[in-house]
């Protein structure tokens, strides 16, 4: 779940691009980087880090350009390293930059194609790059000194035949315009907007909030498997693909990744989360009348929408409790756990008359790896609580997520072959509930009437894409756990030296 953003202006994009990055901030805390484009020279900054320790005023003079696309990074593939920070960059045929959002489930496949067939060469071990090459190939046989619409539409439609997965794409072509693309099933999100500065401009992003900083208005989330070019003068074209599958959007985007005040295909992620609340109201209201719940305390911040929400509903006080410390990022996509455990007592602070002799009821978002949680219920108890009851607003994740959010093994998810039971027990709580799957889907159905199918793999095993196999994700379990991408991180020193120099 990184962010990406486009943009084809009519003065500098620079700063609308940095602006639009700021508002993506929160899906992607490791790398971030901008490529513009201004005659049909690249201009390209990126390095580790949040947007503030990546841009400065001296390197954003340099973004020449009234295009240009930018990204914020969180690893699901390959490594930390700066080598894998994007926009990545080819310069065959054309030159083309390209951001990803997303992950390919069968990269094996193709690089061994891209090596011998079409003599493509990969510097990393990021699929994006693997996707960008097989961009770049379709366009190479295309053969078009001048590409038009046509050549780009069938590009993509190969992209689509080769790379299985979940993915959101923009890209630049030097000379020619600027492309976006979203994967058959819709399962990353991606919309499209324009702004008048007496001509149209337009720009292509991972979340409407990212429109609405500079002031461009939401025109339409793009379809499944939907391209849009914008050519060199400004033209606008788009086309679906033949192979498209009905929407079937990422469940967890509603739940924790996206920003409150988004809209996701038609859907306001804030009236999600407030519908999450009431469905789990009704569940506590039927299962635990008999608790004597004195005050709900959310776990900030994804969790207090909802919670505001439970409280209202059941009329039981509801106290922010948890001052969180706003220099600390989310926890979640850190790239560590042992990062993301010595974090969370940083980032979340208790003030202790709330808790002391309390049946405190706390609320969360979502429990994955159970280091928030874990650590919350601790400190409740540190405070004095006198019983500590838990609830999820989503159901418990138990699967891998294979489509862009970094949740590969199985055994690192603490819900995984446990029972609500045996969880309350592992986490320390006095009683444990969460959302059913349905009134998960329900929330979101109820916000946008013609959202009905979604990717719920992490909650029950069913991949939308219907190729992912129990070998794939043993495979990716033993490639992407912990310990091994720590190794691979280490490793990647070595990449991390080369790269400066290249
Ligand atoms: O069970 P875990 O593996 O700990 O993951 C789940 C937790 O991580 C996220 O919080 P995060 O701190 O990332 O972000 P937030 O501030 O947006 O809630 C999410 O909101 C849960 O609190
Ligand atoms: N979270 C994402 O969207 C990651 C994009 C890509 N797979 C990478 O690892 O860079
Ligand atoms: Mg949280």
């Amino acid at each position: 779940m990184c962010g990406i953003v486009g943009v084809f202006g009519h003065n500098p994009v620079s700063q609308v691009i940095f602006d639009s990055l700021s508002m993506l901030q929160h899906r992607g805390q490791d790398a971030a980087g901008i490529a513009t484009c201004f005659d049909e020279r690249f201009y390209l900054e990126k390095g580790n880090g949040l947007i503030t320790e990546v841009f400065d005023a001296g390197n954003m003079a340099r973004l020449l350009g009234n295009i240009g696309i930018g990204h914020v990074r969180y690893p699901t593939a390959g490594c930390a390293s700066v080598a894998e920070a994007q926009p990545f960059y080819v310069n065959s045929p054309y030159g083309i930059v390209f951001a990803h959002n997303g992950n390919l489930t069968n990269v094996a496949d193709i690089v061994q194609g891209l090596f011998e067939t079409d003599m493509r060469h990969l510097n990393t071990n990021s699929d994006s790059e693997v996707m960008l090459n097989v961009f770049a190939h379709a366009m190479a046989r295309r053969g078009a000194v001048k590409p038009n619409e046509f050549d780009i539409f069938a590009a993509v439609e190969e992209v689509h035949r080769r790379c299985k997965g979940g993915y959101a794409v923009v890209a630049m072509i030097a000379g020619v315009g600027m492309v976006a693309f979203r994967d058959l099933n819709g399962i990353r999100p991606l919309v499209f907007g324009t702004r008048q500065e007496g001509k149209t401009e337009y720009m292509i992003a991972s979340e409407t909030v990212a429109l609405q900083v500079s002031g461009f208005k939401l025109e339409h989330d793009l379809a499944p498997g939907e391209v849009i070019f914008i050519d060199h003068n400004g033209e606008l074209f788009n086309h679906v693909s033949l192979q498209a599958h009905e929407k079937a959007p990422c469940l967890f985007e509603y739940v924790y990744l996206a920003r409150p005040d988004s809209t996701m295909d038609g859907a306001s992620v804030y009236q999600c989360r407030i519908n999450m609340g009431i469905k789990l109201a009704e569940k506590i209201k039927r299962e635990w009348s008999h608790l004597p719940i004195d005050v709900i305390i959310p776990i900030p911040s994804t969790s207090r929408i909802a919670a505001q929400e439970i409280a209202t509903r059941l009329n039981i006080p509801y106290r922010d409790a948890f001052v969180r410390n706003r220099y600390v990022g989310r926890t979640f996509i850190m790239p560590g756990q042992a990062q993301r455990k010595q974090s969370i007592r940083r980032k979340l602070n208790p003030i202790p008359q709330a808790f002391q002799g309390k049946n405190v009821m706390l609320v969360d978002d979502s429990i994955v790896r159970g280091t928030t949680i874990r650590e919350i219920v601790a400190m409740t108890r540190e405070q004095g609580a006198k019983n500590v009851y838990v609830c999820s607003a989503a159901p418990p994740v138990r699967y891998p997520n294979v489509y862009g959010i970094d949740m590969p093994a199985r055994s690192e998810l603490v819900a995984n072959g446990k029972t609500v039971q045996q969880l309350a027990k592992d986490i320390g709580a006095d009683e444990l509930i969460f959302q059913d799957l349905q009134d998960l889907k329900d929330s979101i159905t109820e916000a946008s009437p013609d959202l009905t199918h979604f990717d719920s793999s992490v909650f029950d095993g069913n991949y939308v894409t219907g190729d992912v196999t129990e070998e794939y994700l043993a495979t990716l379990e033993k490639q992407r756990n912990d310990a091994a991408k720590h190794t691979e991180d280490v490793a990647s020193h070595i990449t991390r030296n080369l790269s400066s120099r290249l």
